[in-house]
């Protein structure tokens, strides 16, 4: 019957080239593709029926092969993502590392989908359960939200990350990357379209908007009923449109201005290794740090080490940074205000553990703050009071990712706080409902 209904599928949703980015919209007006948007929606509400009642086995095998697609396919998503970057002239460092895929990458990405596949199967899981006087059975069951939308940045490994996690929690997916990865995101999604025809399920189960202009984008965040949910990933601007303008119910992952602070009582070699990490290992990303924050009892000896440390990132520091510290810049109050997505790092000498919650809770923007110290009390007060999706003792801000927490992939690192935070994986694609079975109780 799968099958059947697997057949049925129009395959339409991937096959249009996109005509491009236009400006930024802001206006109600009705956009050209809003027709083709609602037919891929109600595609994938019809599809999920299928998928919210199938068991985690198939679920299981589903992502197992949709891993297999993705390496055989690897060649047809390279040269596609080869035709993004040739066609993206104006990257940034930031930009172009994202975008970019080789072998190992889309690799790695199959190796996320199996990785989500093996985590457990959660739906249908009782996380409640009590017997009333009147003898009504009352369960609170674990449920896929349904229809999940998300729109996110030119990383097309969210493409099969979100669509492994999406579906092995039960739920449809429909997707709306950046306009810079078109072609990889659409040889992906062909990929695993073909990956869940094969066990017998509607390819409408991923749907991916092809229209890539930012009335594009509007539309599909005013998509009202026909999503459950919408996961915006991406920087301030894109965040400020949906908190204005969208019709659906949004989960907000938005820009990592992350800080690493360095108390008086820090080991400093582990201080280096972990702010060198935080910093350099991948700064265009939203985890990376952006500012840091040393007591001044070890702020000498620490910047002198990362003078030379980090002779490769750009210093922009407050006063008494800069008498330590020579080549540093000044730092402006917008410095420590963004996100650099770059090597350059804004520093500053505070004289308390407080000094440097004060700053964090002023410039931080949620999402990843961390402590190095060797101080129980201050680690525990650090915990306790830095409002953000993580905060992290003595390791790296870059560890915020969900396969690196064990989660498989994340969909996105939710820097609200409601339903979701921080990093979300399978769990945070279900809600719940009450069940109550009964021998044909009335109410008096
Ligand atoms: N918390 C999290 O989970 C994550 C956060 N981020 C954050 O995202 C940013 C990096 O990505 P970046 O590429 O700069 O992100 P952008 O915000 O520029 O783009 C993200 C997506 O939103 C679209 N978009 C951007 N602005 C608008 C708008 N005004 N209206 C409608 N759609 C819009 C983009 O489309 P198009 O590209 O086609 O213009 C793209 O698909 C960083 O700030 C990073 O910290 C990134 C990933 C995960
Ligand atoms: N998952 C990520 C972090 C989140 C992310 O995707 O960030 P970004 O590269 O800014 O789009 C990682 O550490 O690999």
């Amino acid at each position: 019957m799968l099958n059947r209904y697997a057949r049925r599928m129009e395959r339409s949703t991937v096959d249009t080239p996109p005509p491009g980015r236009s400006p930024s919209a802001g206006t109600a007006e009705p956009v050209p593709n809003q027709v083709g948007l609602e037919t891929m929606a109600k595609e994938a509400r019809a599809a999920q029926r299928w998928l919210a009642a199938s068991s985690g086995a198939l679920r299981g095998q589903l992502l197992e092969a949709m891993a297999t697609a993705l390496e055989n396919d690897i060649t047809e998503i390279l040269l596609a993502n080869r035709r993004d970057l040739d066609g993206s002239a104006a990257l940034t460092v930031a930009q172009r590392d994202r975008l970019t895929l080789n072998a190992a990458r889309v690799e790695a990405m199959a190796a996320s989908v199996r990785e989500v596949g093996r985590q457990r199967d959660v739906v249908g899981e009782v996380v409640d359960g009590w017997v009333l006087p009147n003898g009504l059975r009352v369960r609170r069951i674990r449920v896929p939200l349904g229809v999940v939308g998300v729109i996110y940045e030119n990383r097309p490994n969210v493409t099969s990350d979100a669509s492994a996690l999406a579906l092995y929690s039960g739920n449809a997916i429909l997707l709306r990357g950046s306009s810079q990865a078109f072609y990889s995101n659409r040889a992906i999604v062909e990929s695993l379209r073909s990956a869940i025809s094969e066990v017998g399920l509607p390819e409408g189960l991923v749907g991916m908007a092809t229209e890539t202009s930012r009335e594009g984008a509007l539309a599909f965040m005013q998509l009202g009923a026909a999503m459950d949910v919408l996961i915006p990933r991406g920087g301030p601007e894109l965040i400020a449109t949906v908190r204005s303008q969208a019709t659906v119910p949004t989960i907000i992952d938005g820009d990592g201005n992350c800080h690493v602070y360095v108390d008086a009582s820090a080991d400093l070699g582990m201080a280096v290794d972990i702010i060198k990490n935080a910093k350099t290992q991948r700064p265009g990303v939203c985890n990376a740090m952006e500012t840091l924050l040393i007591h001044v009892d070890v702020a000498e000896p620490l910047l002198r080490l990362l003078d030379e440390e980090l002779a490769a990132v750009e210093l922009r520091g407050d006063e008494r940074t800069r008498q330590i510290c020579e080549r540093a810049l000044e730092a402006t109050e917008e410095d420590y205000a963004r996100e650099f997505l770059d090597l350059i790092l804004a520093v500053r000498v505070v004289d308390s553990l407080n000094e440097a919650i004060d700053h964090i809770r002023r410039f931080s923007s949620g999402h990843s703050e961390a402590i190095i110290t060797e101080s129980f009390a201050n680690a525990q007060c650090f915990e306790r009071e830095v409002d953000a999706a993580c905060v992290l003792v003595n390791a790296s801000t870059r560890f915020v990712d969900g396969g690196q927490l064990g989660m498989g992939a994340e969909i996105g690192i939710s820097t609200q706080k409601l339903h979701a935070r921080g990093p979300m994986g399978i769990e945070q694609l279900t809600t719940t409902k009450i069940v109550i079975e009964g021998e044909g109780q009335v109410r008096h």
